[in-house]
C-alpha cells in the first residue's frame, strides 16, 4: 500500500518549514526540505531578488518527486516542504508513487510580509514575495489536499492536519 505525502506549500515565509519540522516530530516521519533539493543557480536567482521561471522549477520539483517515491518504495511515509505554487507543479509531485497530501499554508500578503520583515538569515528577500503571490494558485476543490490559515499557532496547525489525516 502506498504510503502518505506530506506537502507543506505556500509562498515564501506562509511557515512550511515551521509546521513540517513540528509534523514530522508528531508523525515520526522523515522531512525534506525542497530548498535544499534547488540547483546552485536558483538560489543564486532568488538571493539576487528574480523569481524563478517554470522551466527553472522543472527539474527541482522533479527531483523532490523521486525523492518522495523513493521513501515510499521503501514504506516510509514523509513530510516536504515545497511551495508548490502553481497546479502544474503539484502535478509533478502527485506523480509521485505515494499519495501525495498538500498543506496550503494560507494568509494574507499583509500578515505574511510582516513574518519576513522579521526573519533574518534566510536566502530569500521579502522583496519577491509579491511574485510569490502572483504565481500562487490556490488548491483546487479536486486536489487531495487541506487549506489552513496561517494566524492560528504552529501547534494548532499541527493539530488541525493530523486530525484531518485519521479521517
Ligand atoms: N503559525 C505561525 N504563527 C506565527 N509565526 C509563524 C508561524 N509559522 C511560522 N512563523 C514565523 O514566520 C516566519 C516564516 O516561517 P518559515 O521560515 O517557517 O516559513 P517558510 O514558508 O518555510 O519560508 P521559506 O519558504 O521562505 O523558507 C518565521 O520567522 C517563523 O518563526
Ligand atoms: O518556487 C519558488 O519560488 C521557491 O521554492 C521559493 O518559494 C523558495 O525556495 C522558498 O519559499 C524559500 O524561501
Amino acid at each position: 500500500m502506498a504510503t502518505t505525502c506530506l506537502v507543506v506549500m505556500g509562498v515564501s515565509g506562509s511557515g512550511k518549514s515551521t509546521v513540517a519540522r513540528l509534523l514530522a516530530d508528531r508523525l515520526g516521519w522523515p522531512m525534506a526540505e525542497a530548498d535544499e533539493f534547488h540547483p546552485e543557480a536558483n538560489i543564486a536567482k532568488m538571493t539576487a531578488g528574480i523569481p524563478l521561471t517554470d522551466a527553472d522549477r522543472g527539474p527541482w520539483l522533479r527531483t523532490l518527486r523521486d525523492w518522495i517515491s523513493k521513501q515510499d518504495k521503501a514504506g516510509q511515509g514523509t513530510v516536504v516542504t515545497c511551495s508548490a505554487l502553481k497546479r502544474e507543479y503539484r502535478d509533478v509531485l502527485r506523480g509521485a508513487s505515494a499519495r501525495v497530501h498538500f498543506v496550503h499554508l494560507h494568509g494574507t500578503q499583509e500578515v505574511i510580509a510582516e513574518r519576513l520583515a522579521s526573519r533574518s538569515g534566510h536566502f530569500m528577500p521579502p522583496s519577491l514575495l509579491a511574485s510569490q503571490f502572483a504565481a500562487l494558485e490556490p488548491l483546487g476543490a479536486d486536489e487531495d489536499g487541506t487549506t489552513v490559515d496561517v494566524t492560528a499557532t504552529p501547534d494548532r496547525i499541527v493539530d488541525r492536519v493530523v486530525a484531518e489525516l485519521e479521517h
